[in-house]
């Protein structure tokens, strides 16, 4: 079976020095990778290195059986990939929410109705329906993180990338997002400092540190949390 997405000994730098340093890792068809690691290790570098935002210094990158180098191989590949950015404000630009979501359909080549129809599906498969007339630029920052994953999901995509997708994000949003992801049936790559939400949804962990992946453990231990509870003072 050809992997989905794969890096070969990637190096990407900044200025002089590595931020990924002979990296390599292979995406097949279902697989749930977590890449977990410190702020600053390079995680987010990595998966704009394989939809080609960065460009590596060396080292190959593989999307869908393909070498990709220049940007019309990696435009080529982009709309199978759904990639959720760290900051939903990067992604989301359209005035209301049920445009950017039926944006990506619509631009793939179907009709405005279809789109729609698409994006009012997609979101009340998220548990969000009522929020597509709502302005985007005033959603809180759970509810933008639910409308950016629902925007990718609305693009069928065969694969995920996802930077800290639980980032911001209340309980009932969570169990809406964490119910989408382990009923997608492509394959994803998450990025997060979620220990519980590695645990249940990823099938395998890397972790990244001085630029290099090692194989991590997946904690599947329960933990205990406290639940601080804010009483208003009298
Ligand atoms: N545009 C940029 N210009 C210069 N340095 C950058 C740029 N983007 C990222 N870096 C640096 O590259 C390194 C890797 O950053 P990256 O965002 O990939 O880390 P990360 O593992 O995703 O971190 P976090 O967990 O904090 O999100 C960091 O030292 C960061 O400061």
């Amino acid at each position: 079976m050809i992997p989905l997405l794969s890096l070969t000994d990637v190096r990407v730098c900044r200025g002089e020095s590595p931020v990924l340093d002979a990296v390599s890792l292979t995406l097949r068809s279902r697989d749930r990778l977590a890449i977990v690691g410190p702020n600053g290790a390079g995680k987010t570098t990595l998966l704009r290195t394989l939809v080609g935002l960065e460009r590596p210094a060396s080292g190959r990158v593989r999307l869908f059986g393909q070498d990709c180098t220049t940007e019309a191989e990696f435009r080529a590949a982009r709309p199978r990939i759904g990639f959720l950015f760290q900051d939903s404000d990067d992604q989301l630009f359209c005035p209301t929410v049920l445009e950017d979501v039926a944006f990506g359909p619509l631009n793939t080549g179907c009709t405005l109705p279809e789109a729609e129809a698409r994006g009012r599906e997609t979101l009340a498969a998220l548990g969000i329906a009522h929020l597509a007339e709502r302005v985007t630029h005033r959603l809180s920052g759970g509810e933008k993180r639910l409308v950016c994953l629902a925007g990718l999901l609305a693009m069928r995509p065969e694969v995920l990338l996802l930077d800290e997708p639980t980032n911001g994000v209340d309980a009932a949003n969570g169990a809406r997002l964490r119910a989408a992801l382990a009923g997608f049936d492509g394959a994803m790559i998450l990025v997060s400092h979620d220990e519980g939400f590695v645990a249940e949804l990823a099938t395998r962990a890397l972790l990244i540190a001085d630029g290099r992946l090692t194989e991590a453990e997946i904690h599947t231990h329960p933990h205990l949390h406290a639940h601080p509870h804010l009483h208003p003072h009298p």
